[in-house]
């Protein structure tokens, strides 16, 4: 399963931000894309999370368009997508219905309906995806706590737990650990791995170039409006076919 930008342009305001961008994410890899602040990374991240529609060139998911399909077809497809935003937002309520929230809308009448009636009787069937992606992130022993009383890098793992419980085969991250201290950071890249074992595939847009060495299959530089290089991660960092890319990882580009 690939998920694949091909040749895609935005912009904003008449600012080309992205011009014939190809970039593709498979599952079971973790790719990083780096670039300085304000490059378009995160633009490029909601291109593949099908939230926004490219001016001119095309996204495919498992080879099929995505903004030529039916409506409903595309929902599936986004339904397969996570996201993880650079600021989590979490509602107050507990760690646990923080995850298993978006589980519940996505039932049928149905099911949740059985999913009232078993929390009800007290079995709470339904949250063991929710307490697997906890565990996950490193946060099971949080499950029942008020979401609002937790430190900015666990609710940031909650966050990443919650994409994670919905099941997707490609996860984006933007930029998950900009603010957090190395033990989160750590609790971060780590939920990374344990969903790319699962066969998950993982983007993640980050300017921290050791982090990308740390954690990637493959990186993507962006520069200017463009992906300058993408390939295996040692041999971009060890010897980079672009010397923007050399300079960039040498912090001798500055924009
Ligand atoms: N909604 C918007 N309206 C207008 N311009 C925007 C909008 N969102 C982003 N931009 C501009 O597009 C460019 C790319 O922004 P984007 O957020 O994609 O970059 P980024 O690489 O993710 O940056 P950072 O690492 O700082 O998050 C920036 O110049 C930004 O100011």
């Amino acid at each position: 399963m690939t998920l694949e930008a091909t040749d895609v342009c935005y912009g904003y305001d008449d600012e080309a931000v992205l011009e014939e961008v190809s970039l593709s994410v498979n599952r079971g890899e973790v790719l990083a894309i780096i670039g300085p602040s304000g490059v378009g990374k995160s633009t490029l991240l909601r291109l593949l999370a099908l939230f926004d529609s490219p001016d001119r060139g095309r996204v495919t998911y498992d080879r099929n368009e995505v903004w030529t399909a039916p409506e409903r077809q595309r929902l599936e497809y986004r339904r397969k997508i996570g996201m993880v935003f650079q600021e989590p937002s979490l509602f107050d309520a507990s760690v646990r219905r923080n995850v298993t929230y978006g589980l519940r809308v996505r039932q049928s009448w149905r099911d949740r309906l059985r999913h009232e009636v078993a929390s009800l009787v007290g079995t709470q069937n339904g949250t063991g995806d929710a307490i697997d992606a906890l565990e996950t992130v490193g946060l099971r022993e949080k499950a029942t706590q008020d979401a609002a009383s937790l430190s900015g890098g666990e609710a940031q793992r909650v966050a990443f737990a919650r994409a994670l419980a919905y099941d997707p085969d490609i996860l984006l991250l933007d930029e998950p650990t900009s603010d957090l201290d190395p033990r989160n950071t750590a609790g971060i890249e780590d939920a990374v791995y344990r969903a790319r074992n699962r066969g998950i595939g993982v983007a993640i847009a980050t300017h921290d170039m050791h982090q990308a060495e740390r954690i990637a299959d493959r990186v993507a530089v962006l520069l200017g409006n463009d992906v300058i290089e993408v390939g295996d991660t040692e041999r971009v960092f060890e010897d980079p076919a672009d010397e923007r890319t050399q300079k960039f990882i040498d912090g001798e580009l500055i924009y």
